[in-house]
């Protein structure tokens, strides 16, 4: 019997995606171990901004004690480039895992990709950033228009967490469906606020406080202005309408309403803007009863049209009885227009955001490389 095949797996970023990443690695570890012992998935690196452990001669690191180890380390910060070449010298195929929000590190993707080192990755950055930068990683992926022997890279996770957005999406395009409109709510921070703070039948929470739980629940980025900016979820649309065959040329190339109250734009971090944000709910308090009136609510959704190839991004009113309304927790809710389905979309809903369902897309992105590099 040939001895199992090595497949090196390696950590970037370890806070509420990344923790929940290494437990769910942990499982595939053990399943696989049952299921498919011709595969011999090891974890060899963990990095975080100012710490990093990687394995000796590329063994195996205990996923339920590598976070102590690497508190403890106190090995020197190599460059991130000289990680990556010690990945590329792996004796096999080698998946890193960026469960950071870093555009500086996403825009090294293409080169990753071009040694063979395989990228997956709930990271908004890289494929919502300038088109230069999609058209590379593309181009240099194994997936994309790049040979065989060079990377893979799956983001399942940069669209509504682990839902099955972006591959039912290119399913959709990969078998001839012609998508003409997506749109739903993109955000599990944004539905969250709505669904506390302006729920249906009234009541709610204060607008400020709220922001402040859904950090606490892991939902925001790790700075929530991101979030309320709008940002986030022009970073999600962008993604798509590329899938979908538009050329967007970044997240700031459509309209896109903000949610941060003009004095606090100069604040100097998320902290400060979170600790300031509650002087203004009586602005948001406003709107609540302005839509009450009409007898609606007020969500936070986008919208992609592709015939007027437009995007758009920011707050609109629903009836009570609308779906979108009624939506719960940190719940998106994506519709697909397409040819083939009619006037009635395909719909995926559910948790659009929280370490365990976004790390869910992260890890099944992991196991889509592991089947592809499979040897048979
Ligand atoms: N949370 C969610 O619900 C969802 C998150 N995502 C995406 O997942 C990613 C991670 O989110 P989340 O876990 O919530 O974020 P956190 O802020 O909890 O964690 C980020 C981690 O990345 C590390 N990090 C940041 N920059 C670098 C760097 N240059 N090199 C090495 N490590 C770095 C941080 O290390 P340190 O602490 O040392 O700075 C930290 O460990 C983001 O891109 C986010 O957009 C996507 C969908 C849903
Ligand atoms: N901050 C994001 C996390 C997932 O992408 C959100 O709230 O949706
Ligand atoms: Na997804």
């Amino acid at each position: 019997m040939s001895p199992p095949q090595q497949i090196f797996a390696a950590v970037v970023g370890v806070g509420g995606v990344g923790k929940a990443f290494l437990a769910q690695l942990d499982f595939v570890r053990q399943r696989l171990a049952k299921q498919n012992p011709a595969i011999d998935l090891r974890l060899v690196l963990v990095r975080r901004s100012t710490k990093q452990i990687a394995s000796k001669e590329f063994s195996h690191l205990d996923t339920n004690t590598v976070l102590k180890s690497l508190e403890s380390s106190n090995e020197a910060l190599p460059s991130f480039e000289d990680t990556v070449q010690h990945l590329s010298s792996a004796p096999g195929r080698v998946i890193l895992v960026d469960n950071t929000s870093d555009l500086k590190l996403a825009s090294t993707y293409p080169s990753i990709l071009a040694r063979g080192v395989s990228v997956v990755t709930p990271n908004k950055k890289g494929f919502s950033d300038n088109y230069k930068l999609w058209n590379d990683i593309f181009t240099a992926a194994a997936n994309g228009s790049g040979p065989s022997t060079n990377g893979y890279v799956f983001h399942e996770s940069t669209v509504g967490a682990g839902l099955p957005v972006l591959s039912s999406l290119r399913e959709l395009i990969d078998t001839g469906d012609e998508v003409t409109r997506i749109e739903g709510v993109f955000s599990g921070t944004m539905s969250f606020l709505f669904n506390s703070f302006m729920p249906v039948g009234g009541g709610g929470g204060a607008f400020g406080a709220e922001v402040a739980k859904a950090k606490e629940l892991g939902y925001t980025e790790p700075d929530p202005r991101d979030d309320l900016n709008g940002l986030d979820v022009a970073r999600k649309l962008t993604i798509l309408a590329r899938i979908a065959g538009l050329p967007v040329e970044s997240p700031t190339s459509f309209p896109v309403e903000s949610l941060i109250p003009k004095e606090l734009e100069s604040c100097q971090s998320g902290d400060e803007f979170l600790q300031r944000l509650p002087e203004f709910d009586g602005q948001m308090d406003s709107l609540k009863a302005a839509a009450a009136k009409e007898g609606k609510v007020v969500r936070f959704v986008g919208s992609i049209d592709m015939a007027t190839k437009s995007v758009k991004v920011g707050l609109q009113k629903f009836d009570v009885s609308h779906p979108i309304a009624a939506l719960k927790g940190s719940d998106n809710i994506i519709n697909f227009y397409t040819k083939r389905y009619g006037s009635n979309p395909l719909i995926i809903q559910g948790a659009g955001a929280g370490g365990d369902v976004t790390a869910m897309g992260v890890t099944a992105d992991l196991l889509k490389v592991v089947r592809l590099v499979q040897k048979n």
